[in-house]
């Protein structure tokens, strides 16, 4: 990317001062969500998400200024698609904002109730988890999403969205305020951060006691610097080096259609089938392979796999590694699920897994054995999406270990409390 067009920035910012600030008052905010009546919470989304109805024109004006600054600064078409914003994509995150403020709201709920033999009934309820950093990548959409999720959650967010959607970002936050603001809640529950200087990121890795928690959703680079400099609980939403396992009792037409479909449906997204694993005992992955490559994939292979198709190109070691993001897949035959679920385990990134076999035997040894988040038999990595789980909506795919895994919705933004109810015990 050539320098040509910096996004719009305050330069002379002092990143540890302004997320300082930003932390102080999101933590006030976040003391008056705790206590914020389910309904006052879905006015605001609702309102919200009006305020972005009214203020289309302008909305779609500041994201033609991010597309044109991105255009010029030599973006792919790829992220060109997720920055773009059109009428039908803004009235999409409307009801976005509409759709969450139908949720079922987590805070407050009892998870669990026992009594003691003492008499001490305990409960475990939900309670928010405070203050949410969340760093996220070019996509204005998820400005909405994380803010209207968090604050659904009874959280405060300190949004950083990439840099460059930030004049979309900053035209969709202000619907959010006009929102909070007709709810009567605190304008600091959703805060953005104003500049787009990486130090910012840092200082909120590092702002203990002001963040409680940061949901990084990316790629490589922020992965690095996220685990060399985080101190602040993260809840990864990280890349999605994901998997299919043909199996060699894999039903050769659902083998077919589910390769396409965890490849090739939407390419960009995390859920994404990156690497092919064909059991050596599969019949003949030739049609599959044929089927990829006539859907415009390039297809990276071993030469026992180039060998089945003049097209296929070499795969180097690099490519079992590698998250494309785009039509390209890497592909190698195994011999059977136990060599394929130790290639997982050197290669995956813990997100989403699948294998296609009728073989229930096999099956469940995969989805015991495979360590991600997600694991799948005969269906599409494509799912992995909150939507799709039931959850009405996400914040992202969680690919640490702690916390929540998986598509985290609003239950994955709230923790818990034990409350103890007593009649005078006291413990011998
Ligand atoms: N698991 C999940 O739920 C999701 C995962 N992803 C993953 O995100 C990636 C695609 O997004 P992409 O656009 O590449 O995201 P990037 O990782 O490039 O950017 C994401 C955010 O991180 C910031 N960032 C990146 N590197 C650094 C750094 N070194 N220091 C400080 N901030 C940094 C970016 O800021 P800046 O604007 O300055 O570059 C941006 O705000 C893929 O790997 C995809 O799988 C995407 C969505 C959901
Ligand atoms: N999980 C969702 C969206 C994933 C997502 O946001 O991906 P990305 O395009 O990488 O930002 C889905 O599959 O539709």
């Amino acid at each position: 990317m050539t320098s040509a067009a910096p996004a719009p920035s305050v330069p002379a910012v002092d990143a540890d001062a302004l997320i300082f600030d930003m932390g102080r008052r999101a933590r006030a905010a976040a003391a008056v969500l705790a206590r914020t009546p389910t309904g006052v919470k879905a006015d605001a989304l609702r309102a919200a998400a009006a305020a972005l109805r009214t203020g289309e024109a302008a909305i779609l004006a500041a994201n033609a200024a991010d597309m044109a600054r991105g255009q010029a600064n030599g973006l792919s078409p790829a992220m060109l698609d997720r920055l773009k914003l059109d009428p039908a994509r803004l009235a999409g995150i409307a009801a976005g904002l509409e759709a969450v403020a139908g949720l079922d709201d987590p805070v407050g709920k009892v998870m669990d109730v026992a009594t003691r033999p003492n008499g001490l009934e305990l409960s475990r309820v939900r309670v928010p988890l405070g203050v949410i950093g969340i760093i996220y990548e070019s996509r204005p959409n998820v400005t909405a999403d994380a803010g209207a999720l968090s604050l659904m959650a009874g959280n405060a967010a300190i949004l950083r969205g990439g840099s460059e959607a930030i004049e979309s970002s900053r035209a969709i936050h202000a619907a959010l305020l006009e929102g909070l603001r007709a709810a009567g809640l605190p304008e600091d529950a959703i805060q953005l951060v104003p500049v787009t200087d990486r130090a910012a990121v840092g200082a909120m890795l590092k702002a203990t006691g002001l963040i409680d928690i940061i949901v990084p959703r990316g790629g490589k680079s922020l992965v690095a610097r996220v685990q060399s400099e985080a101190r602040v609980p993260v809840l990864a939403h990280l890349d999605g080096i994901n998997h299919t396992y043909i199996d060699g009792a894999a039903d050769p037409a659902k083998a077919a259609a589910l390769a396409v479909n965890a490849k090739m449906r939407r390419t960009g997204v995390c859920g994404a089938t990156e690497t092919l694993l064909v059991d050596r005992a599969f019949a003949d992955p030739r049609p599959i392979l044929a089927n990829l490559l006539d859907a415009g994939c390039e297809l990276r292979g071993t030469s026992e796999i180039q060998s089945l198709d003049p097209r296929i190109l070499p795969a180097g070691e690099e490519d079992w590694d590698t998250e494309y993001l785009d039509g390209i897949c890497s592909i190698k035959f195994v011999d059977g699920v136990g060599e394929a679920i130790s290639h997982i385990a050197d290669h995956a990134s813990h997100h989403t897994d699948a294998i296609v076999t009728e073989d229930a035997e096999v099956a469940e040894r995969f989805l015991a054995e495979v360590d991600s988040a997600i694991v799948m038999w005969n269906a599409s990595t494509q799912f992995a999406d909150g939507g799709e789980f039931g959850l009405g909506a996400e914040i992202g795919i969680s690919t640490g270990r702690l916390h929540a895994r998986g598509p985290v919705a609003l239950e994955g933004l709230t923790t818990y409390k034990w409350v103890v109810r007593g009649t005078g015990q006291t413990r011998p």
